[in-house]
């Protein structure tokens, strides 16, 4: 057995996400198309004697040290499916915004369940490790898998994507979280009485993505949870509209916010966007980054 393990895995941005109306069990029906970027946790499992977690990056304040943590679950699930007891450390070197639309904790979910697989030795079947990833959050598949992936269902059931090229990112990271359920419950208070259609992938987006067509992209980014950020973050507006000033091909709310996402040209572009964002005060900070990256990676 090794000393420890250590995975990366990618923040997400959804270039579209088709929500559907509210089910029975309070879920949505999605239409996700997943796009995995280039920010990234690392997650490092060490043997330990009890299940611990610890955590260092510039929001690793903001995240829970306790069993609630994704990748403190994710532990526990999978050394309970092999009834074994879940004692190991896991260290999460932080790096993707939290509670910020980009799937940090789903990302450390995935980590730390391949992590633990290696380090206990255990080989776990992919499609037994998929599953527990959906147990985990609808988020935690795509995260386990990158590339780029359509979710339908809570978004958990995916079917992988060709991705023809590489698209270049901003994000713009705002101040404070969004709760992913209070943008859902947002979406809706503004849908209530509305007829909310069947979400649908748009054969035009997934053409895009497989072309590598960025124009085409950035004419076909949807994101139906936009208005409801929006509704519980007005201040958003400002930031989308200083990435669209400074040259953005296109903008959106990645996934529930508040993180702004911006597709652009090339690398140069996204460092001249990147310092506009920084310089307009609207956001905390911007980082640049390319797609498809790959799921979660033994190092
Ligand atoms: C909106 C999205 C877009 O990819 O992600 P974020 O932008 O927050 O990262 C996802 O749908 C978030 O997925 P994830 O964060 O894994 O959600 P879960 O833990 O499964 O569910 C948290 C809560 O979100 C709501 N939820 C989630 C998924 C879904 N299809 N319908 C929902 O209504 C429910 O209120 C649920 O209790
Ligand atoms: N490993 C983790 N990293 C970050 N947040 C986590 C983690 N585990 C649980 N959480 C909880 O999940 C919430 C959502 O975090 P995150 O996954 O970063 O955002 P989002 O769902 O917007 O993509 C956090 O506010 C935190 O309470």
């Amino acid at each position: 057995m090794s000393a420890s393990v250590t995975v990366r895995v990618p923040a997400k941005v959804n270039v579209q996400l088709a929500v559907g109306a509210a089910r029975p069990d309070g879920f949505h029906d999605l239409a996700n198309v997943f796009l995995a970027v280039s920010l990234y946790d690392e997650v490092t499992a060490t043997p330990a004697g009890t299940l611990t977690i610890t955590c260092d990056g510039p929001d690793a304040d903001k995240v829970p040290l306790d069993r609630t943590n994704l990748a403190a679950r994710a532990a526990e699930l999978l050394a309970a499916r092999h009834g074994i007891s879940p004692d190991v450390h896991l260290h999460i070197a932080k790096d993707i915004p939290v509670a910020g639309g980009m799937a940090g904790g789903s990302a450390d979910g995935a980590g730390a369940l391949l992590a633990c697989d290696a380090l206990w030795g255990l080989g776990t079947p992919r499609a037994e490790l998929l599953e527990i990833c959906a147990e985990l959050g609808s988020d935690v598949p795509f995260s386990l898998v990158g590339g780029a992936a359509l979710g339908v269902g809570r978004g958990e059931r995916l079917t992988e994507l060709p991705v023809g090229g590489d698209f270049h990112w901003v994000f713009a990271v705002a101040d404070g979280g969004l709760s992913t359920p209070a943008v859902y419950g947002e979406f809706d208070r503004l849908t209530a009485g509305v007829h909310v259609p069947e979400p649908a992938a748009s054969p035009v987006l997934l053409d895009a993505l497989r072309t590598g067509d960025t124009s085409a992209l950035a004419d076909a980014l949807a994101n139906d949870l936009q208005s409801a950020a929006l509704s519980l973050r007005p201040s958003l507006a400002a930031t989308l509209a200083a990435g669209t000033e400074a040259g953005a091909l296109a903008a959106l709310v990645s996934g529930s916010g508040p993180t702004t996402a911006f597709l652009v040209k090339d690398a140069d572009a996204a460092a001249s966007v990147a310092d506009a964002l920084i310089a307009s005060g609207t956001c905390r900070t911007a980082r640049v980054a390319t797609s498809p990256a790959a799921g979660a990676t033994l190092l």
